[in-house]
């Protein structure tokens, strides 16, 4: 809503494309919350792009505009190979963005893609947190492996992947609390989750999804940016793309750390998780 009404704000205010037109459009960018990085590169291309096509009405460059922000959002072909035989998925994110809920989405949409799936209740924080999962893993007839409320998330994912190889289990899809108190313990945590997983499952593919809420704006785009200091994050998923928010965040994201978002939330239920699209979601941010 907020990224349309500035972008079109501008395409309406000029009737020819000039430096101005440029300067209001580069705000417009930057207040819809595509952030500096990224508008920097958007427009750069566009300009090249408008010079290429001699484009002269706004009109026409909104267009060239839309083609700039969907190629450099295409997701690579590479990008779902971890879904091809068998993986195990590191799932982050900060409480209350839609994590649990989109490990249910997850573990139900393999489930019902044949696979044996398998969860990893490492947030041992919460004692909810780990029975919210269960629920989710019931749902889709996944195992889960648990611990009591404070243990040891390094023992949850020993147990965890001892019982995935004992079980010839396709996908284990690992929850962690996102909330550790300082970056250091964060960094400690996942470090010594990677290992464990590293060792005992050298020959899976590792997938490390950090889930963040698309109606948070700039603070997604902060949390991405502090998990990826922390551990490899090899993409992102968006929740909450239900509702009003357009994910505007996700360019900056991808232009400033280059993490492509491959999942979107689109509500609560089991089956509303998609696989990002670059052309509807260029649509939705216009629409
Ligand atoms: N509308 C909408 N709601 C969502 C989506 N994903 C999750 N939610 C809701 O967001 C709320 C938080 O989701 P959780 O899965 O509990 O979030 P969490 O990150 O695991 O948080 P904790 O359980 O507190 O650690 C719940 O009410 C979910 O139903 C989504 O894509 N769209």
């Amino acid at each position: 809503m907020i990224f349309k009404k500035f972008v079109d704000s501008v395409f309406s205010a000029f009737s020819k494309i000039d430096e101005e037109f440029y300067e209001e459009l580069e705000e417009a960018l930057i207040m819809g919350d595509i952030g500096v990085e990224a508008t920097d590169t958007i427009l750069e291309e566009l300009r090249n792009k408008v010079k290429e096509a001699r484009v002269t009405t706004p009109e026409d460059c909104k267009k060239l505009l839309k083609e700039s922000i969907k190629e450099q959002m295409e997701v690579r072909d590479d990008a779902y190979d971890f879904e091809e035989g068998r993986a195990v998925l590191l799932v982050i994110g900060v409480n209350g963005v839609g994590k649990t809920t989109t490990i249910g989405k997850l573990a139900s949409q393999y489930k019902d893609a044949g696979k044996k799936v398998l969860l990893a209740a490492a947030d041992t924080f919460r004692a909810a947190a780990t029975e919210q999962l269960k629920t989710w893993a019931e749902r889709a007839g996944a195992g889960m492996i648990s611990a009591a409320e404070g243990a040891d998330p390094g023992s949850v994912i020993f147990d965890a992947v001892s019982a995935a190889k004992a079980r010839g289990v396709d996908v284990l899809i690992c929850d962690t609390a996102g909330r550790l108190h300082n970056k250091r313990g964060l960094m400690d945590e996942l470090g010594k989750l990677n290992r464990i997983i590293d060792k005992e499952l050298a020959d899976v593919k590792k997938e490390t999804l950090v889930v963040l809420d698309a109606t948070t704006g700039q603070n997604a785009l902060a949390q991405a940016r502090e998990f990826s200091e922390v551990t490899d994050v090899t993409g992102v998923i968006l929740t909450k793309m239900d509702g009003t928010a357009k994910g505007g965040i996700a360019v900056a994201i991808e232009a400033e750390l280059h993490l492509p978002v491959k999942y979107i939330g689109v509500g609560e239920g089991v089956s509303d998780l998609k696989r990002f699209d670059a052309d509807d979601f260029v649509e939705r941010l216009f629409a």
